[in-house]
Parts: C-alpha cells; sequence; structure tokens
C-alpha cells in the first residue's frame, strides 16, 4: 500500500481494471460509496450534507454520494458547476442515478453542515477561479466539516501545490493508493486525515504501472536494513570518520558521531583540527578522535582503509579548505555524506564536484540539503528546477549528479540516480530544531557503514530519525535523537523479526 502514483499513473490503474473487468461507473459507486461512509463514520443524520460537484469524475463521485447518502435519511444538496447535461461518461450515468435536486454553485455555507468537496479531483489542469474559487472561500469560511472526494480540490494531486485556492479538509477519501500531492507540503495540510478506500482495482495492475515513487516506510528497505551477526565484531560493522570544525564549531560534529555509533557503526572517529583537539576528545568516550588538518590530514586518516563512511560538512565551515577536503575523499572512493557546509562550499562550482564525482565511480556521494542548500549548490545547473518543485528537483539533482539526494524538510524526499524515490510523512514539527540534521547525517552514516546501500540507508536514516523524534515528544533537542533510537531499533528489530541473540 505504500506506492505513490502520479496523476496519470492512477488513469492508468482506472484504465487498466476496466480492461481487467471492472467496468468504469463501478469504480465510481465504490467511490462515492467509500465517501458515503467516510460521512456516516462521523456523523449522523441531524447534520445537513451539502455536496459541492465538479464537471469531471470526480463530480461523478459526488453524485453517488448525494445518491446514498440521500438513502441512508440525510438530508443532501447538492450544487453543480456547471452545467449538468455537459457531464460526460460515468458522471453522466450517475448523475442520471441522482434524483434529487441539483443548484447552482454555493456562496455560503449553512451552519453545522458537512461539506463534500467534489469539485475536482487528479483532472485539475489549471488555476481555481471565478465561482469555483468564491465557493472554495465560502467553504473554508464556514468551519464546516469537509470530507475531500480524491484530493481537496486546488491541490494539485502531482505535487502538493495549491493552484490558486484550495479547500481545506478535514478528512480525504482517496482511492486505491496514496498521490504524491497527499504527503508533500502544502497538499499533506490541506487533506487533513488522509484515507485510502479501496475501489476495485486488483493491485496487479502495479506490475504494469511500476511505479518508482513510494512512501518512506520500512517495506521499502528493511530487507536490507544491517542486523548485528553472532559472528560480527566492529570493524565487520563499518568505521565512519566525522570532519570536525575548529574549536568554535565541533558540536555539529559530535551530534553526527553520537548518530553513527548509535545507528549502528562499529566504530566512529572524529577527524579534528589540532586546536579543537581538546575539547572534542573531552567531550567523547565511545567516538574516538584523531588529529586531522584539512584535506592532507584527511588523507592521511583514509590510508586505513576500514574507514569506510565519511561525513563532511557539519561544522565545517565555507570555503576552499571545505572543497579540498571534500575532493580529497572523493579520490579516496568511499560512501560520502555531504551536508551542510560541504554543500554550500561548492554553491559557486558544483561542476567541480560532480565532475570529480563522476570521475570516481567508486565512490558514492548522499547530499543532504535543506531548500536553502539545495538553492545554493543547484541554482547554477540549468537542467535542475527550481527547489520549489521540489520533487522534479529532487528527481533531476539525483540524475544529473549520479547521487543520493536528500531535499530535508517537513516532507523530506529522497531520490536514487536510477529514478526511484521515497517521501516520508513521519516527521514531527518539533524535529525541526538545531543540529537535527547533523544527527541525521550520522544516522546515514552508521547504515552505510555496516553495508547499507545508500539509497535505501537515506531512507532508513530519515525514518528512523522520524521516529526517533516522536519517541522523543515536544521539547526534543538533537541530543535527544541519538539516544532515542534504541526504543526505534527494538521495535523494528521485532518488526522485521530479526534475531539478536
Ligand atoms: N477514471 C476513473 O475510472 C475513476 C475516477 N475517479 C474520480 O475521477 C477523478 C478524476 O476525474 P477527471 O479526470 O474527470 O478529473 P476531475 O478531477 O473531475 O476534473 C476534471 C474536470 O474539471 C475541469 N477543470 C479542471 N481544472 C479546473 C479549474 N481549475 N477550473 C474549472 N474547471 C476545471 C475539467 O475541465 P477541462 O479542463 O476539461 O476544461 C474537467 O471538466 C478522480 O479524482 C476521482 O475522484 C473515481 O470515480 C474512480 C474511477
Ligand atoms: N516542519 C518540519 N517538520 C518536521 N521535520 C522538519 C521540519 N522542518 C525541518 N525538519 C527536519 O529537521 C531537520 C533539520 O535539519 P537541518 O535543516 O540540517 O538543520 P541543522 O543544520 O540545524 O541540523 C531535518 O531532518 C528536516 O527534515
Ligand atoms: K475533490
Amino acid at each position: 500500500m505504500h506506492e505513490l502514483l502520479t496523476t496519470k499513473e492512477m488513469a492508468e490503474a482506472d484504465r487498466l481494471a476496466v480492461l481487467r473487468g471492472t467496468p468504469s461507473i463501478e469504480l465510481m459507486e465504490n467511490a462515492g460509496r467509500a465517501v458515503a461512509d467516510a460521512v456516516g463514520a462521523n456523523f449522523g443524520t441531524i447534520r445537513p450534507v451539502i455536496v459541492i460537484a465538479g464537471p469531471g469524475n470526480n463530480g461523478g463521485d459526488g453524485f453517488v454520494a448525494a445518491r446514498l447518502l440521500g438513502e441512508r435519511g440525510y438530508s443532501v444538496d447538492l450544487r453543480l458547476l456547471g452545467d449538468i447535461s455537459k457531464l460526460r461518461g460515468g458522471a453522466a450515468t450517475a448523475a442520471k442515478r441522482y434524483s434529487g435536486p441539483v443548484g447552482p454553485m454555493i456562496a455560503e455555507i449553512p451552519p453545522g453542515a458537512i461539506v463534500v468537496d467534489a469539485l475536482f479531483g487528479a483532472g485539475l489542469t489549471r488555476n481555481v477561479d471565478g465561482e469555483a474559487a468564491v465557493a472554495v472561500s465560502a467553504i473554508n469560511n464556514s468551519g464546516a466539516h469537509v470530507v475531500a472526494v480524491d484530493l481537496p480540490s486546488g491541490i494539485n494531486g502531482d505535487t502538493g501545490a495549491v493552484q490558486g485556492t484550495a479547500i481545506r479538509a478535514a478528512e480525504t477519501v482517496t482511492f486505491f493508493r496514496k498521490k504524491p500531492g497527499h504527503v508533500l507540503l502544502p497538499g499533506r495540510i490541506f487533506c487533513g486525515m488522509t484515507t485510502i478506500a479501496d475501489i476495485g482495482i486488483p493491485s496487479s495492475v502495479l506490475q504494469d504501472i511500476r511505479p518508482r515513487l513510494a512512501l518512506n516506510q520500512p517495506s521499502r528497505w528493511a530487507h536490507l536494513f544491517p542486523v548485528p551477526r553472532v559472528e560480527g565484531h566492529k570493524y565487520s560493522r563499518g568505521h565512519t570518520l566525522v570532519v570536525s570544525g575548529g574549536l568554535s564549531s565541533t558540536g555539529a560534529a559530535r551530534l553526527s558521531a553520537r548518530g553513527a555509533l548509535r545507528a549502528g557503526a562499529g566504530l566512529v572517529t572524529i577527524a579534528s583540527p589540532r586546536d579543537a583537539l581538546a575539547v572534542n576528545a573531552a567531550s567523547n568516550l565511545a567516538v574516538m578522535v584523531r588529529e586531522a588538518e584539512g584535506a592532507e590530514g584527511l588523507l592521511s586518516l583514509l590510508s586505513d582503509r576500514r574507514i569506510n563512511t565519511v561525513i563532511l560538512g557539519p561544522g565545517g565551515g565555507i570555503g576552499p579548505q571545505m572543497r579540498a577536503t571534500v575532493m580529497a575523499a572523493v579520490r579516496q572512493d568511499r560512501t560520502m555524506i555531504l551536508d551542510a557546509d560541504a554543500l554550500t562550499s561548492f554553491g559557486e562550482k558544483p561542476n567541480e564536484l560532480f565532475t570529480e564525482l563522476k570521475n570516481h565511480p567508486e565512490s558514492t556521494a548522499i547530499l543532504t540539503p535543506h531548500e536553502g542548500e539545495f538553492s545554493r549548490i543547484f541554482s547554477r545547473m540549468s537542467k535542475i528546477p527550481s527547489v520549489k518543485q521540489k520533487l522534479e528537483a529532487t528527481q533531476a539533482a539525483s540524475h544529473e549528479t549520479g547521487s543520493v539526494i536528500l531535499l530535508k524538510g517537513a516532507d523530506s524526499i529522497i531520490f536514487s540516480p536510477d529514478g526511484r524515490g521515497v517521501i516520508s510523512e513521519n516527521a514531527p514539527p518539533y524535529l525541526a530544531t538545531a543540529g537535527a540534521g547533523d544527527v541525521l547525517a550520522g544516522i546515514i552514516a552508521g547504515l552505510c557503514a555496516q553495508g547499507m546501500p545508500a539509497f535505501e540507508a537515506t531512507a532508513a536514516g530519515v525514518w528512523l530519525h522520524g521516529e526517533a523524534a516522536s519517541e522523543v515528544g515536544p521539547g526534543l533537542i538533537a541530543e535527544d535523537l541519538p539516544e532515542a533510537l534504541r526504543p526505534v531499533y527494538r521495535r523494528l528489530y521485532a518488526e522485521l523479526g530479526a534475531v539478536l541473540s
């Protein structure tokens, strides 16, 4: 159930379901029934229901829901955008089956009403304006409980963007699988709680559609999640190196190091400039500290081939020294997590980094920008859209650079250069706190160190990070995150049925 279908893929799912024997009107009847059931689950017949129907199949679902709610004893007021004679296909059939009155678009919602929003769904092609926009604002201003059919009207199903204006729903009933617009912001906020209804589309259609996008859930990466082995030892669990900043900025590296260790790396070492050695050493026990000054220092530490992952960027400083250090790591064929300052340092010359990465196919880079860092590093690359189109931009950045890209936010997006992508929805808002990203870089590195492939390790790291945050709860600070991994790991291993004797 974790695949995400673009609106085009969903139309294909509908088409294949029809080809395999389920008539389109039956899909629409099932969709309308699921919506009527959602109203019935929470509200008795005492509340009036207003169904706002649009000119396409989304409106058709609205006609079905209106008919069924009427049959169940609700007082239903159906309003249609456009002319009933212009309805086509399933929507025309659904309208014929509805015997109640059909009114014009509404500009005011009576108090206490429940609104079924069946104005536009997957077929929204342009900004909402005119009469439809008036209805949207009347609904939003009324405080009515809104059940959206498939998508809140005005939300783009592929991007989650608001097209002109959009209905704020309390709940959204979608069909077969979620769409990206249900999980990407701001769409996710407009959806309220989203439920998925089975309308009779067989899951086997997915074998033909082969969706590339999914929710970031353990089902995507659990088969590759590292499980400590009885015959293992610390070296078989990998060694992560974190490059620290100078005396006044060691905290970020220490947070990353702690994240990597808790995530299960066998060893973690902080590569520290001399001036910060004392503070790094004094504040770490299980994490080791070694002196390393700039690119030269890093190279000398990387002569130890057991160090298999390197974190660069957190608190590292912006400028030529950081660029040289990153380039040195790239030439050493390691898995690198490039975060924060390591990304910003290449803002002027991104191709310098990406050319070097291409010349070293044995090295793997995972880039973990937030939106600001993403713009800094990618805005000069013409084939990468603006970060405002975040899904397309992340996918293009991964494709163009051959690196795993994690675009951080409330709806973190991760893409692999092979085109697979996941979107996360488990991060609580209080995770947005200083240093949380540094811990995340560490968790991802800790998973890579244990041999998990880069894309899956990044997805798993982001999921664990969100779960750990929820485990801590409000009041969270970044230091809490590595510690909260323990109960999350315990639960995850239990769910995986992993034997940890
Ligand atoms: N396919 C199936 O088997 C099933 C589909 N199902 C349901 O169908 C929905 C998709 O249906 P759909 O493709 O007809 O699109 P829909 O969202 O109704 O909108 C298209 C209409 O709106 C109009 N329009 C668009 N934007 C507009 C704007 N800004 N302002 C004004 N008008 C605008 C557009 O006009 P046009 O662009 O053609 O001029 C067209 O008339 C899907 O979300 C699900 O609920 C379920 O029943 C299960 C089975
Ligand atoms: N509104 C939000 N809801 C949930 N998580 C968020 C939100 N905003 C940011 N985050 C998460 O918080 C973390 C912040 O990381 P980052 O921006 O690198 O901050 P820092 O550099 O201070 O560590 C990321 O994991 C990001 O996904
Ligand atoms: K809708």
